[in-house]
């Protein structure tokens, strides 16, 4: 039975990619969405528990009133039928609403809805570009994905299980006080309403607290966590418990969030009490003074005084629920800051896979500043052939990367477009761009998997045999075979570690230049792919790097020239622009950039061709 509750609805259905909704009530619409068969049921449910409630005040006013009237002779015969009835319907009928409303509540909602929550808001994220990244602390994103989730579960359930109770039991009572007396029917509106406003005015200064406490609980799990992934460059740092200090102004501005979220709950606790002490008095007085005018029997005082102790213990705990769901509603205003922003890189909705037949890459007139004046790229105009090896030398900041980053389409270009065969990359799925693209960087992280499920990652198709091929070409079979982590998995199978921590800067290349040649695509970028090997292994490696070239159009990075040997072509960027290029004797006996940085390297390959 549980099962069917919570497969009633699939958190994890695929839905358009389209962004969050940015505003809460647009957000929690969005949400209840797939479960909008259910909430009718979970109403129906929540009203009948409200009616059955306030019934039996009632009714025990009534019966006080006919055993008062009929005595223990004919009471029975009176009324026993009837009692009969309540009698049952406080055994199955209260239980029997009660459990479906806590299997919709609990198996079909709260057990789904934060996953699809997060699942939602992981899968957007995962499609915003490098940039929005790099504005970002890892850590607090994280955790606004994990809050969203809890805060949105948290506030539909108190809407379900809470609300519409509430709502529907002081609607009951006001109905029921007005068949005994309308006059009783008052004092009651008039507390609903005065309480409403209350717990409203309080709510508001409730969500503006929290969404700041949220704000400040992010902020310090993005600088722990920032902490923590970069320990080592920390503990080389950071002296004197500089750390400490930086994330103690974070706890400190966290602590007088805090401090001003509670200070709103005590002002709650003394106004809410202050509105129920009116309740009673406004409530019990009047009927009193009916009764002694004998307009009232003493079974509907009986009544009237227990509902308002009813009402005295439920408006506590509904201004709780009120305020939490104000408190999460800070939270989910918070979370959807990071969450609701527009994808800047997006696939065209006529985007067509990008079909590769020689890998020719041009670039035209492409500029890029990152939003500033100057820096990035600048005008480059530039044609690489299909099956072409091009190197790509320059200063540090002269823009190498930025072009391969544009070319890869993690950031889109302010200016120009870049072709591959013929095909503006702006215009083809970014799926298919990267899938044609192999790369292998300076510091290529690892997922923290096993080494196999690093290596499968670029082509999760791939035998058995063709990834042991590919890590032996590499130079990586070797000591992968003798990789165990902690929990005693060993070679293949091992785990790498947090961005590959685990394995030594040259085996973490080694792996990624396995994965590359794994992958086998037609275009291929090494951005100083070598730079962390020993000469020896790299040299090894060079060989091998060349023959998987073969047939493909490469780029190349490389500060140490040597390694741009057997390119056919030398492009040499300064301050964004092309400035030479041409084969390295050409370059060289030009005398310009070029030939200046050659000069300045000892050794090369000169010598060796
Ligand atoms: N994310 C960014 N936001 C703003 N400016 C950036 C960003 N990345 C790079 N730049 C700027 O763009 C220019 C080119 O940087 P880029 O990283 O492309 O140079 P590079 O030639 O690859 O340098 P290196 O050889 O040191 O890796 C630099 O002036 C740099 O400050």
């Amino acid at each position: 039975m549980f099962r069917y509750f919570e497969k009633l609805v699939d958190p994890f259905a695929p839905r358009p990619r389209t962004k969050p909704p940015a505003t809460y009530m647009a957000f929690l619409r969005e949400e209840i969405a797939p479960f909008r068969r259910v909430v009718p049921f979970l109403i129906a449910a929540g009203v009948l528990i409200a009616a059955i409630e306030t019934g039996l005040i009632f009714y025990g006013g009534y019966l006080i009133d006919v055993m008062s009237e009929s005595g223990p002779d004919t009471f029975l015969s009176r009324h026993g039928f009837i009692l009969l009835l309540v009698a049952l319907g406080v055994v199955f009928l209260r239980p029997f609403a009660i459990g479906v409303q806590h299997l919709l509540l609990e198996q079909t909602l709260a057990g789904n809805v934060q996953e699809q929550v997060r699942w939602r808001a992981h899968s957007w994220l995962l499609g915003q570009s490098s940039s929005f990244f790099q504005n970002d602390f890892a850590g607090r994103l994280s955790n606004r994905v994990m809050q969203l989730g809890q805060a949105t579960e948290d506030s539909l359930y108190m809407v379900f299980e809470a609300l519409v109770f509430a709502l529907a039991y002081i609607v009951v009572a006001v109905v029921l006080l007005a068949e005994l007396d309308l006059r009783l029917a008052v004092p009651l509106v008039v507390w609903a309403v005065v309480y409403v406003l209350y717990v409203r005015y309080i709510a508001r200064r409730v969500a503006v607290a929290s969404e700041k406490h949220s704000d400040a609980r992010s902020r310090t799990t993005g600088r722990i966590v920032d902490a923590y992934a970069n320990i080592e460059t920390v503990k080389l740092f950071s002296y004197g418990g500089r750390e400490q200090r930086f994330a103690l102004t974070s706890l400190r501005r966290l602590r007088l969030n805090l401090q001003r979220f509670l200070r709103l709950m005590t002002e709650l606790a003394f106004g809410l009490n202050a509105l129920n002490g009116l309740l009673i008095v406004g409530l019990v007085g009047p009927a009193i003074w009916l009764w002694l005018d004998d307009q009232m029997t003493i079974g509907a005082v009986a009544a009237a005084l227990t509902l308002t102790n009813r009402l005295n213990g439920m408006s506590g705990w509904i201004m709780w629920i009120v305020i939490r769901l104000f408190e999460q509603s800070g939270v989910i205003r918070e979370g959807l800051r990071s969450v609701a922003v527009a994808q800047t890189v997006t696939d065209k909705e006529d985007a067509k896979e990008l079909a590769v037949a020689g890998g020719e890459i041009r670039f035209q007139n492409l500029s890029h500043h990152y939003g500033k004046e100057n820096g990035g790229l600048d005008g480059i105009d530039l044609t690489i052939k299909a099956g072409e090896r091009v190197g790509l030398v320059g200063r540090s900041g002269a823009g190498k990367s930025t072009l391969v980053n544009l070319l890869l389409r993690f950031r889109d270009a302010e200016e120009g477009n870049i072709l591959i065969d013929g095909q503006d990359i702006s215009a083809v799925t970014q799926d298919s761009l990267r899938r044609n693209i192999g790369m292998v960087t300076q510091d290529s992280s690892l997922l923290h998997r096993s080494v196999r499920a690093n290596l499968l990652y670029g082509r999760p198709d791939a035998s058995e045999e063709m990834m042991v091929a590919a890590a032996k070409q590499a130079a990586a079979h070797d000591f992968i075979l003798e990789l165990r982590d902690q929990n005693m998995r060993v070679g293949y199978d091992a785990f790498v570690g947090e961005r590959g921590v685990k394995l030594s800067g040259g085996q973490r290349q080694r792996v990624a230049i396995a994965r590359v040649i794994l992958k086998d695509a037609p275009i291929l970028i090494l951005d100083e792919a070598t730079s962390a090997l020993d000469s020896e292994v790299e040299a090894a490696i060079q060989d091998t790097l060349y023959s998987v070239m073969e047939g493909k159009t490469v780029i190349a990075i490389a500060h140490r020239l040597s390694t741009l040997a057997r390119m056919d072509r030398i492009v040499v960027l300064d301050a964004g622009r092309v400035i030479e290029t041409g084969s390295h004797a050409e370059l060289v006996s030009q005398g310009g950039l070029y030939a200046d940085l050659w000069n300045r390297q000892s050794g090369g390959f000169l010598a060796s061709t």
